[in-house]
């Protein structure tokens, strides 16, 4: 009977932690060690189990991660990152960095920890999404030539509750389009008199509306007809199975820095 792999959940409160939670608790090959969130929540103290409405489990809401655990999955806050990623590298445990809305410099402190411990890191862990970020990346190589030229423009659409925008998936869509199409200008919203649309740009537009888990169309607009690639999640669960499929992945790997290709091998 293999060892179960014993997992650190750290965002347990959160919309995506409670899922974590809840499905870290389900699976036969996971046990849950930690449940961590900040020091100062409401949620101190209280059963994760409960809190996730996985009933009682007998981990209870800490804020310091104390044992040793295999991995650990962050669905929290940027503002987190200062606990968590020194937690992690110190004891060179496995992360999964599924948090976004980080600056510049926070995603150098990560590049620089995956030197000492293995990271998985990406703005959305669901199979689809990286599977249309696959589809996305083809489609701009083989347009990149169009000689009257390709507008790609970026729309999500997310939960009233989401704090950072655009979503950290919309702004991968839009490094990878420009990584093989060169558009050096990212463009949030539009307004006022900005003139005829240079190609030399990608737009990107954030919706915010009701209970939305997250919707991404890329579009490609050329002169004639256009192509929308659209990936739409329809629970939180699509993200948290891709996550467990991260920390698996995760605890066995040497140190540095990966994504969900590795994990999903794309
Ligand atoms: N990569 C993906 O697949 C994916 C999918 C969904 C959401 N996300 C991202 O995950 C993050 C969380 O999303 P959410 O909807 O669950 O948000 P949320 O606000 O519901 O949850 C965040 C949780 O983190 C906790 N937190 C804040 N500071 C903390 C700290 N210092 N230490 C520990 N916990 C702390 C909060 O108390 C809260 O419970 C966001 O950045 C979001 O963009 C990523
Ligand atoms: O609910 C969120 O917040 C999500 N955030 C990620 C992002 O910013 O890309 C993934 C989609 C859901």
């Amino acid at each position: 009977m293999p060892d179960l792999l014993k997992i650190a959940v750290n965002g347990a409160a959160g919309r995506m932690g409670q899922r974590i939670t809840a499905l870290t608790i389900a699976d036969p090959e996971l046990e849950l060690s930690a449940a961590l969130e900040y020091a100062a929540s409401p949620q101190q103290g209280h059963d994760a189990g409960e809190v996730c409405g996985a009933g009682k489990c007998g981990v209870t809401i800490s804020s310091e991660l104390v044992h040793r655990v295999d991995a650990v999955i962050d669905f929290s806050l940027p503002e987190a990152l200062d606990s968590i990623l020194p937690a992690c590298e110190e004891r060179q445990i496995p992360l999964v960095i599924a948090t976004t809305g980080y600056t510049d410099a926070q995603r150098e402190q990560i590049a620089a920890a995956a030197n000492s411990t293995p990271i998985v890191m990406a703005p959305s862990m669901s199979m689809a999404v990286n599977l249309v970020m696959k589809l996305v990346s083809d489609a701009a190589r083989v347009l990149k030539d169009n000689t009257d030229g390709v507008d790609v423009e970026i729309i999500e659409r997310h939960h009233r509750f989401k704090e950072d925008a655009p979503s950290g998936t919309a702004l991968h869509f839009g490094k990878l389009v420009a990584e093989q199409m060169g558009q050096e200008n990212h463009i949030h919203g539009r307004s006022g008199r900005p003139g005829q649309r240079p190609h030399n740009e990608i737009g990107y537009h954030a919706l915010r509306t009701g209970d939305n888990v997250g919707e991404h169309t890329i579009v490609f607009g050329m002169m004639g007809e256009t192509i929308d690639l659209t990936v739409r999640g329809h629970t939180r669960d699509s993200y948290a199975y891709g996550a467990l499929a991260a920390a698996k992945f995760v605890a066995s790997q040497k140190a540095g820095l990966y994504s969900m290709n590795d994990v999903l091998g794309l």
